[in-house]
């Protein structure tokens, strides 16, 4: 609804005059948009699906929630190892609820778009696009239309949505994303994930740990290919344990779908069948349909160029996923603040990237920040590297099943400072922090092997790393 304000700051083609629009309000474009109206400006966001995008309703959270109920069962599965008996009968049903109502309340966004209201801001349903330098139009979900024009500027957060593989016969089949992953009611009884990236990795464990017979069909060498291939070659060792059937190298020729089952032909002559098929073979930009032409801008660029205070032209920011620095809600909001900081005028540190930190929730935990290794030493430095298996370390022996994975550090040699490091193992994100402090402030490696870790937590598997690097 267009307020008194607004009506009367409107110019003769009927657009409205405001001090930012905000298209795209994924984690990022929604707190940015909070903000500035907290900061006193008016803020128009539009938004063509659910306000807060893909990670509160069909990635982050129902994802790490259907993760926490798999992992609840392994846990119980340990019982007979470490404590005794256990039995348990896994049922989908209690996830199914949690993902409904307490995760995604029935993937609705009334809440959001409530909170942002209270907090000033206008909010449309709709689709937004770029007419011009400064110029938005919202073609709204009722089918109106409305323009605007912005003192300060545009904020693109537009994020991406699954990829579709150009695969023979794909298309038109009822393949799962993850969007309808997150959305099952009832599992199947057989899946084939196509990528083995962190969405396939995650949810193939998640639901084979329910039961469900799993293949992952990777078309790259190894599962979880940006990581440290030792973490991946450890976390397929674990899905293999646990039943879960892991294809590298694999080429998908088609797919078929007929009488309820998939069938997935590969290029050696395997054929595999399955009552359901997930897709999670990477994300394509939501940057086509932007109006990214009319201000002098590539649509058909798979990222948005952007400089460290996350301009990406006159009056244009953009935030998030299609920035190309890391698909993580923890980047949209990073950068979310330095571009409220531009908007709204004030100092702070410009954007960098030398430490992102991700975390891929499978059990283990695959938690890397910085450089692997081989980037390392594709960037010319001269890397020395440590690491230590984490069942070797003492809380590791001590946890006994489930302890697998490994702390690797990667050193700048030359300046004596890890640029990069992996914490796989239970609570591998968490051991994380330490590692990703390490790098975002270049703690030099002789600080970091001079202090004292505790005993015996699973952090102090680090300071073994450590000493293997000399
Ligand atoms: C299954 C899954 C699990 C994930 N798990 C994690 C995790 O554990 N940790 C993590 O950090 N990240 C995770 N991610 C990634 C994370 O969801 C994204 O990085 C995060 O959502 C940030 O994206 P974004 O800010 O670019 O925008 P998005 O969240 O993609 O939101 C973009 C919004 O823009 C809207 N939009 C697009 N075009 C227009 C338009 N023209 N007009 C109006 N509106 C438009 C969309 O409707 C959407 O609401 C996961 C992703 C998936 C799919
Ligand atoms: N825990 C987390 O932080 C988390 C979890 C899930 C997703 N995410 C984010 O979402 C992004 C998207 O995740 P994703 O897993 O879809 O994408 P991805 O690009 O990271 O991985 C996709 C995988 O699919 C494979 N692939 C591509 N085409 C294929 C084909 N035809 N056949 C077989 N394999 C094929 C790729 O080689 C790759 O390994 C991630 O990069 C990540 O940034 C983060």
């Amino acid at each position: 609804m267009i307020g008194w304000a607004m009506l009367r700051s409107m110019s003769a083609d009927n657009a409205v005059t405001v001090d930012l629009v905000v298209i795209g309000a994924g984690p990022g474009g929604e707190a940015l948009a909070s903000g500035a109206a907290g900061a006193g400006l008016e803020v128009v966001v539009v938004d063509r699906h659910l306000v807060g995008g893909e990670c509160p309703y069909y990635g982050c959270i129902p994802s790490k929630m259907m993760i926490r109920a798999a992992d609840a069962l392994a846990e119980a599965g340990r019982v007979s190892t470490l404590a005794g008996d256990a039995v348990v009968t896994p049922s989908w049903a209690p996830v199914a609820r949690r993902l409904d109502e307490e995760a995604t309340s029935g993937w609705d966004d009334t809440i959001a778009v409530k909170r942002l209201e209270d907090a000033g801001v206008t909010v449309h349903h709709g689709v937004g696009r770029l007419d011009g330098p400064g110029r938005v139009r919202v073609a709204l979900a009722d089918g109106g239309e409305a323009r605007y024009v912005v003192r300060r500027g545009v904020v693109l957060n537009p994020g991406t949505r699954p990829a579709e593989l150009p695969i023979d016969g794909l298309s038109g089949t009822p393949y799962w994303t993850n969007r309808d992953a997150v959305r099952a009611t009832a599992l199947p009884a057989s899946l084939v994930v196509v990528g083995g990236g962190p969405i396939g990795c995650e949810l193939a464990q998640v639901f084979a740990r329910f039961g469900v017979r799993v293949t992952v069909v990777e078309a790259g060498p190894r599962i979880l290919g940006p990581d440290e291939p030792e973490a991946a070659e450890i976390l397929t060792d674990v899905f293999v344990g646990e039943g879960i059937r892991v294809l590298t190298g694999a080429d998908i020729r088609s797919v078929a779908h007929a009488d309820g089952a998939f069938t997935v032909s590969l290029g050696d002559g395997e054929r595999l069948t399955a009552d359901k098929l997930l897709v999670a073979a990477g994300r394509t930009p939501n940057l086509d349909h932007l109006g990214l032409e009319t201000v002098g801008l590539d649509p058909a660029a798979r990222t948005l160029e952007v400089d460290e205070r996350m301009r990406a032209g006159e009056k244009l920011w953009a935030i998030g996923d299609v920035t190309g620095k890391g698909a993580f809600t923890h980047v949209s909001m990073y950068q979310s603040a330095i571009a409220l900081r531009d908007v709204t005028g004030e100092d702070g540190p410009p954007a960098r990237y030398h430490a992102v930190p991700h975390t891929t929730f499978t059990d283990p935990e695959v938690g890397g920040v910085g450089m692997t290794e081989s980037q390392a030493r594709d960037a010319g430095l001269t890397v020395r590297t440590g690491s230590t298996p984490i069942e070797q370390s003492s809380r590791g022996f001590v946890h006994g099943p489930g302890a697998r994975g490994l702390i690797k550090v990667v050193e700048d040699a030359d300046r004596g400072v890890l640029v990069g490091a992996t914490a796989m193992g239970p609570a591998g994100g968490e051991i994380l922090g330490f590692l990703a402090v390490a790098v975002h402030a270049q703690v030099p490696t002789d600080t970091l092997r001079s202090m004292i870790f505790a005993y015996p937590t699973f952090h102090r598997a680090i300071e073994t790393a450590l000493a293997d690097l000399s």
